[in-house]
């Protein structure tokens, strides 16, 4: 099924635009944060699509991606030819999974411990005006930790982000985390509202420049522009590393809009 949804659109090799690939940060750049892709969005990536490679790199699990761009009768890897979620440590091309490895493997059983033990206790002795469930979730790539809880509400994850504001229960904790453990190798990034990834350090969103890079062995196209977009570009955003990228052409946006104008102008859409 992905694959004949895929072939609506010139393969790989012979898109207009020679060698050239978009990839998209998820959550303010396609999508409203935790929300879904509005249909002009994928109306144009639809478009963009026959001019050029496309794919999304996003922090998040790959079911949320496929909630927030993919619908109940749409999947999300039909849509995208380059899929990567947990920065590209779960990846599809052109509807098929990619190799990869994860955290725990690279990390080691009694190391994991010892950090979800320390985020446990260190969480049992933050009080918030508000605490939900799953502080610590465990993914192939990674760890996110959130002092609220990964279940909470939408209008709990704002109430969090905007007492997050002003009492840095995140960017502490960091800091807690960092100090107790300096050998780990791990970066901590905090790229949306409720909680921080971890992750072993250069797993960030460049990570997935690997399986770009690696499809001149596969199709002989050789992407020699790599557009990027994303809304946390700044140094500590989850798009710093990669937007900053000597391989990428870094793209700001300050939203899904602006994400859509900067499409429009750059390709003629
Ligand atoms: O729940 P939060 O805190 O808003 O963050 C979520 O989105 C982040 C950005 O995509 C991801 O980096 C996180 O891993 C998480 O999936
Ligand atoms: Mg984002
Ligand atoms: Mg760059």
């Amino acid at each position: 099924m992905a694959t004949e949804a895929a072939s609506i659109y010139p393969s790989l090799e012979n898109r207009p635009v020679k060698g050239t690939i978009c990839l998209f940060d998820v959550d303010e750049t396609l999508t409203p944060a935790r929300s879904s892709a509005s249909p002009e969005m994928l109306e144009l990536l639809s478009k963009l699509r026959h001019k050029c490679a496309i794919g999304y790199v996003g922090g998040s699990d790959f079911s949320k991606q496929q909630e927030q761009l993919g619908t109940s009768s749409i999947p999300v890897t039909t849509l995208f030819d380059f899929c990567f979620a947990e920065n590209g440590l779960i990846a599809y091309r052109l509807g098929k999974p990619l190799a990869t490895t994860s955290f725990i493997q690279w990390l080691g059983e009694e190391k994991y411990q010892n950090l979800v033990d320390f985020c446990l206790k260190y969480i049992a002795n933050v009080k918030l005006p508000k605490k939900r469930g799953t502080f610590v979730e465990f993914r192939n790539g990674m760890v996110n930790v959130s002092p609220i809880g990964r279940n909470a509400s939408m209008q709990e994850r704002n109430e969090f982000e905007e007492y997050d504001k002003i009492h840095h229960i995140r960017e502490d904790m960091v800091e807690a985390l960092k100090k107790e453990f300096p050998d780990y190798g791990l970066t901590f990034s905090i790229g949306g509202k409720i909680s921080f990834d971890v992750f072993p350090t250069g797993w960030d969103k460049t990570y997935c420049l690997r399986h770009v890079e690696a499809e001149k062995h596969i199709s002989g196209t050789e992407y020699k522009t790599i557009h990027f977009f994303g809304d946390k570009c700044y140094p500590g955003g989850n798009d710093f590393e990669i937007f900053s990228d000597s391989r990428t052409v870094g793209h700001s946006v300050s939203g899904p809009e602006d994400t859509m104008k900067k499409l429009k102008e750059l390709f003629d859409l």
